[in-house]
């Protein structure tokens, strides 16, 4: 993995794209093109509402981190993007294709998810791990592409996790294992990146490393990022944008100078707390000091 100077990406408000003044909800993406559109989007398991008519618009290239309480509906709405699951009603579209009509497969040639799973399968290997995340790219048939090692030693080289391709996966600590699944997601190699807390288990100084290799594919690369992340001081740095989740809706959407200030402390992540600027950096940094009680 590339290091990073931790300076971070001031994600430049001036230059970046997302910048200007129009709410981001409505501002132009770069090149005019959206790469994620969820419309009116509603959506809930049995029993359980959880995402309440989510209008977001995502444009190509931009990095965006959503933030929000546990149980929001954070990860439903990346899963929603991803075309895991399908609104019950509105829709989600990836470019011009609505993502419930399309298959798994095809999903996922489009938009490659980071998320929490269960436990390895015993004694799968870093590199056969990371190989899967090259089924979409194979043909019907599960032949392998000529891309196909060279998609995976590239994945593994920049989640820094080359040296234990060899390993099983089982053997791995949890910080490792999360930047494994990084690689897998990252050999799909596909134009829109969704990480659901890529930073879990991950100690301070590998936290900033994930982050800022994010940060330096999305420029290389030209991606577009949406990111889960719990780390408002994470978001604030190293995200253009930040949305935040409330009850299923958005509660908040902005550059995050914007839109991080004590009332989103309160009235969206329940804390109370104060809001100052980083002297080099430019970005917003939290002083979270007590939890509120959490209103209806
Ligand atoms: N498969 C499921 N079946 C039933 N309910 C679910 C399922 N998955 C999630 N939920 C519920 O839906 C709500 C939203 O869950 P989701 O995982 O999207 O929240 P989140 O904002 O990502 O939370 P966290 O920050 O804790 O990861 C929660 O109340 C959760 O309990």
């Amino acid at each position: 993995m590339t290091e990073h100077t931790g300076r971070a990406a001031p994600v430049a408000p001036a230059a970046g794209p997302g910048s200007g003044g129009a709410p981001a909800g409505e501002r132009a993406a770069p090149g005019g093109a959206a790469a994620i559109r969820a419309e009116d989007v509603s959506f809930g398991y049995p029993g359980r509402p959880v995402l309440r008519g989510v209008d977001l618009t995502i444009g190509a290239g931009e990095l965006v981190a959503l933030v929000g309480l546990n149980g929001c509906g954070k990860s439903t709405l990346l899963r929603l993007m991803a075309g895991l699951l399908r609104p019950d009603s509105g829709r989600v579209l990836l470019g011009a294709e609505d993502a419930g009509h399309l298959t798994r497969r095809a999903a996922a040639r489009r938009v490659a998810l980071l998320h929490q799973t269960g436990p390895p399968v015993p004694g799968m290997t870093v590199r056969q791990l990371v190989r899967q995340g090259r089924y979409a790219a194979r043909g019907p048939l599960g032949m392998l592409r000529d891309a196909e090692d060279e998609a995976c030693r590239r994945a593994l080289a920049d989640a820094g996790v080359r040296e234990w391709a060899d390993r099983p996966v089982d053997s791995l600590s949890g910080g490792e294992r999360q930047r494994v699944r990084l690689a897998m997601a990252l050999a799909q190699d596909t134009r829109i990146l969704l990480l659901d807390e890529p930073t879990t288990f991950l100690d301070l100084r590998h936290q900033l490393e994930v982050l800022g290799t994010v940060v330096r594919l999305r420029e290389e690369r030209g991606l577009t990022v949406v990111m889960v992340l719990h780390d408002l001081a994470h978001a604030a740095r190293f995200a253009e944008r930040l949305v935040a989740l409330r009850d299923g809706r958005v509660a908040a959407d902005g550059l995050p100078r914007e839109v991080v200030t004590p009332a989103l402390l309160a009235g969206v992540l329940g804390v109370a707390g104060r809001v100052g600027t980083d002297p080099e950096g430019g970005w917003p940094v939290c002083y979270p000091d007590h939890p509120l009680p959490l209103a209806d």
